[in-house]
Formats: C-alpha cells, sequence, structure tokens
C-alpha cells in the first residue's frame, strides 16, 4: 500500500531513434503473455492473474502481459459492476494485485485492461506497472468498438454503450524497452501504431479480445501487419475462450517478429505463454530493409499531430 502514493505517471516519452536507446535497456529478455479464463466472479479473476502472473515470472518472463477486460466478462452490462476507480484505491482490487504482485516478484506488468470508472464515466483502461510497484502508465481505449453491419454470423457490439474513448496515445519507457499501448479494435488503425514506432517503440503491446468471426479473419493479420510495417515486436494478449459467453473470444494469444513473423502463439484455451525478445532483431530488419530513409516525404507524409 504504501508504494502507490510515491508512483509517478511518467508516460508520453518521446525517443528519436530507438536503436540509440538499445543501450540502457535489456535488449534480450523473456515475455510473459498470460491468457487468463475470465469468470463472472471478480475476486476469482483478480486470484487467477495473480497466480499466472506468479507462473510466469517462475518461468523467466522479466515483461509480463495481460489480456483486454481479465477482471470482467467482456459485456458492456458487466463494465459498471466491475469498474475500479483508482483515485481510490481501497476500492479497486484488480489495480491494487498488479502494483503488489509486480513489486513482490520485481516484473513489469502490462496490466491488459479492466474497466476504470472516473468523474462519471467508464473507460476500458490499461496500467503499467513497474518493478517496484510503480504505476507507470495509463491507456485508455482510443477506438471503441462499436461494430457496423455485423461480420456473418457473428453477434452486435457497442462498446459505447457503457465506455467512453480515451484521448491520448501512450508510449512508456521501460527497462525492458520503449512500449506503445493500444487495446484490442487500436490495433486497426495503423496511424497509432505509426506514431508509436515514430516515437521510438521497439514493441507495441495489444491486449485484446477479438471474437470468433473478427478472430479467424484479422488477429494474426492485424498484428502481423502493424509489425512489418514498423519493423518492430507485437505482442498481444487475449481472455481464453468460454464457449458459453455471449461474446465468445478467439484467444490465440501471439507474439510477431519485426519481419512479422509469428515467434509464438498459442489456441484458445487458458495458457501462459513465454517467449524470447532480442531487440536485435529490430535492428537486422531495418538494415535489411531500411524503410526510414527510403520513405518519399516529398510525394505522401505521416503527420503525427502529437508528435
Ligand atoms: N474488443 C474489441 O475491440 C474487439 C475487436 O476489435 C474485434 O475485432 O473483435
Amino acid at each position: 500500500m504504501a508504494s502507490i502514493s510515491k508512483r509517478t505517471a511518467s508516460a508520453q516519452s518521446f525517443v528519436s531513434d530507438p536503436l540509440l536507446q538499445m543501450p540502457k535497456i535489456t535488449q534480450k529478455f523473456k515475455i510473459g503473455i498470460c491468457q487468463l479464463k475470465v469468470t463472472t466472479e471478480k475476486n476469482v479473476n483478480i486470484l487467477n492473474a495473480h497466480n499466472l502472473i506468479q507462473v510466469a515470472a517462475e518461468q523467466g518472463a522479466s515483461l509480463i502481459l495481460l489480456p483486454e477486460m481479465w477482471n470482467c466478462p467482456y459485456s458492456t452490462d458487466m463494465f459498471p459492476k466491475f469498474a475500479e476507480d483508482f483515485n481510490d484505491i481501497d476500492s479497486a482490487p484488480s489495480f491494487l494485485m498488479l502494483s503488489e504482485v509486480a513489486s513482490s516478484l520485481g516484473v513489469t506488468i502490462i496490466g491488459g485492461s479492466i474497466p476504470e470508472k472516473d468523474a462519471g464515466q467508464l473507460y476500458n483502461t490499461c496500467t503499467v506497472f513497474g518493478p517496484k510497484g510503480e504505476l507507470k502508465a495509463k491507456h485508455r481505449k482510443i477506438h471503441l468498438f462499436d461494430m457496423g453491419k455485423p461480420l456473418p454470423g457473428e453477434v452486435q457490439f457497442k462498446e459505447s454503450d457503457s465506455i467512453s474513448a480515451g484521448d491520448k496515445p501512450t508510449v512508456v519507457d521501460t527497462d525492458f524497452g520503449c512500449i506503445g499501448i493500444g487495446i484490442c479494435h487500436d490495433i486497426r488503425f495503423p496511424e497509432l501504431a505509426m506514431s508509436y514506432s515514430a516515437r521510438g517503440a521497439h514493441l507495441i503491446c495489444y491486449p485484446g479480445a477479438f471474437n470468433m468471426s473478427t478472430g479467424a479473419a484479422l488477429w494474426e493479420l492485424e498484428q502481423r501487419t502493424r509489425a512489418v510495417d514498423n519493423q518492430l515486436y507485437v505482442a498481444s494478449c487475449s481472455p481464453s475462450r468460454d464457449s458459453a459467453s455471449s461474446y465468445i473470444i478467439w484467444g490465440h494469444s501471439t507474439l510477431v517478429g519485426p519481419m512479422g513473423e509469428i515467434i509464438a502463439t498459442t489456441g484458445h484455451e487458458e495458457a501462459v505463454l513465454i517467449a524470447d525478445i532480442d531487440y536485435a532483431a529490430i535492428q537486422l530488419a531495418r538494415e535489411s530493409f531500411p524503410l526510414k530513409s527510403q520513405r518519399r516525404d516529398d510525394i505522401y507524409q505521416f503527420v503525427d499531430l502529437l508528435g
């Protein structure tokens, strides 16, 4: 509890070239991706997340990623019931558990997302904790999952029925590189990934909960595209599948390398995926395909209004 008041929010770091920053960070490490089973009992979900974070750390992971909405079923009527106010940490057990387990295990946690309540609004929010349990960043999902015409056989979903959209991109400096955060539908916006790359991201983490049709069609494709276009690592983490729920989740949490290659993936059951990241692969990809210097800014330009 005492460490909470010392937390600092220091997202939004702006690094011009990730390769120049490499000596200051750990370049080779294991990521642990916890594809968690989510139930209708919040306390069960918290205990389960705690246990699987511990398993990931015991298997050597120093950076641990959780799924979108890991403390709550992915359903707009559930979000208000499971939401936590991070300004009132005594009533925010999910938030508190992440801080405490990061500190007790000495790991960095990209905390998936949970419903956050703040000033009468709800957000779909990812928190990032450093190895002393300090809150390093908070990302509120920017692009809400409001389906237009559903894909054949698909359920309709309108996230904005209960959630408000965030209004800031999030790039955070950690001991394990500069990490951009997007939540699920955020992955469909290449401009966000490009802006993270331009700010020096080595890795973009996407907690997500694609469903059976969007997952089969697009989950892997979107991750590989964001990775290869930006020549960086992409990690995704989904809840596991519950075939009895109203929104059936695809699963298949994955790590993709900077050439768009799948380094590790899993099926739809609960799993702890451990995979190696080596940022030297970013340099290799960029040496083979020096896209940055080959860009034709005289013909087209990417304008990052916040950059
Ligand atoms: N949770 C989501 O944002 C779901 C999504 O994007 C999808 O395609 O499914």
